[in-house]
């Protein structure tokens, strides 16, 4: 679809980028020719996708270990950056999530994704716009949302109202900083399977009608591909004119099964007591890898 200098002479910052979404993104980044910067909390995971990526693909990439729910942690990285050559694309791909009856949550818990999802992706675009447009440079930010923006979701309620606000942000931000050249833009995937994803949100396997992927219209998974061609899309030169926009990219997902979690009303105390133990068993094994936060 995309040539290898597609996106030659771009350097790209991918937030969340040693795993996932974020990983697969940037493998499709760098195959364009793009220059990409991937940081997160664990340094072994980081290295270890660097090496993977830079294999596979011959591209250029780095890493920056960075909490983004310290916005001085994220000024230190986009600088350091910034030190080594200007930006040219920032993709809000970090986030946290887990799946709970909202009477369950404590202020922590709602925090502990708030922080992550609304208030790290704010930070990270300040750090990044902010110097932009002091340097006069052009720029394209894409968040990676989610199809609850226009759904909401049941039983995820901090991730859909943080992932909101970023839909909101982007709307915003498109008129705000539209007279620098800056464009603003967000996907929302429908299920693409990762690791972290499933963990937090399918972690008895009976838990959602969503992980049966015959409620998608075409009857399949996203495959990381699709969205990696969304992505390189929107920060190549070319159709600038578009901005302000979410696109889902979701087999049709949202518009036949709205409201992904609302077979869990049927869930038993019990269930739930389950479901939190296996979540935090999967949040401690990586808390175990963190270098930071
Ligand atoms: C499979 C279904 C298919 C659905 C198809 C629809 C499409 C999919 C849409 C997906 C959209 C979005 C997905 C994602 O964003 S997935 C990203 C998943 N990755 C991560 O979450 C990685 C980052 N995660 C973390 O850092 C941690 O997991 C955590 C979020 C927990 C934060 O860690 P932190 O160190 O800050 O947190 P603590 O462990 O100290 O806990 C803080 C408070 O949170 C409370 N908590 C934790 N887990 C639960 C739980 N399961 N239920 C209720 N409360 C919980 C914890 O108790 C702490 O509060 P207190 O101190 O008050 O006890
Ligand atoms: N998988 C799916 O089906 C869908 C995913 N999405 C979105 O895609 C994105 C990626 O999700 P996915 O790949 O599935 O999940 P992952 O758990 O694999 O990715 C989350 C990434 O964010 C990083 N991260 C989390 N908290 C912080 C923090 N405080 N500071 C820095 N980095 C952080 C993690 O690294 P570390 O722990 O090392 O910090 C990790 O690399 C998310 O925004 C998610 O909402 C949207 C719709 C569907």
């Amino acid at each position: 679809m995309f040539n290898s200098s597609t996106l030659s002479n771009k350097r790209i910052l991918v937030t969340g980028g040693g795993t996932g979404l974020g990983k697969e993104i940037s493998r499709g980044l760098l195959a364009s020719g793009a220059e990409v910067y991937i940081c997160g909390r664990r340094e072994n995971v980081l290295k270890t996708t660097c090496e993977e990526l830079s294999k596979d693909t011959g591209g250029k990439i780095h890493y920056r270990i960075c909490d983004i729910r310290d916005p001085e942690s994220i000024d230190d990285m986009v600088e350091s950056i910034f030190t080594e050559g200007p930006l040219t694309g920032l993709i809000n791909n970090a986030a946290a999530n887990f799946i709970s009856p909202t009477k369950d949550l404590s202020p922590r818990g709602y925090q502990a994704i708030r922080s992550t999802v609304m208030d790290g992706s704010f930070y990270t675009v300040l750090a990044v716009g902010k110097r932009w447009i002091n340097l006069g440079i052009r720029g394209s930010i894409v968040s990676n949302l989610v199809t609850w923006v226009w759904t909401g979701s049941a039983y995820v309620v901090p991730s859909a109202m943080s992932k909101t606000a970023i839909d909101s942000m982007t709307k915003s931000l498109a008129v705000e900083w539209g007279p620098y050249g800056i464009r603003l833009n967000a996907v929302a995937p429908g299920p693409f399977p990762t690791e972290g994803a499933w963990e937090k949100l399918n972690p008895t396997g009976k838990s959602s009608g969503a992980t049966d992927s015959s409620s998608v219209p075409m009857r399949r998974y996203g495959e990381m591909p699709e969205l990696a061609n969304l992505m390189i899309f929107l920060q190549a030169d070319g159709c600038d004119y578009l901005t302000g926009q979410t696109i889902a990219i979701d087999g049709g997902h949202h518009l036949a099964a709205p409201s992904t979690f609302a077979s869990l009303s049927d869930l038993s105390d019990d269930d739930w007591g389950n479901i939190r133990d296996n979540i935090k068993a999967s949040a401690e094994k990586e808390k175990s890898e963190r270098s930071i936060g």
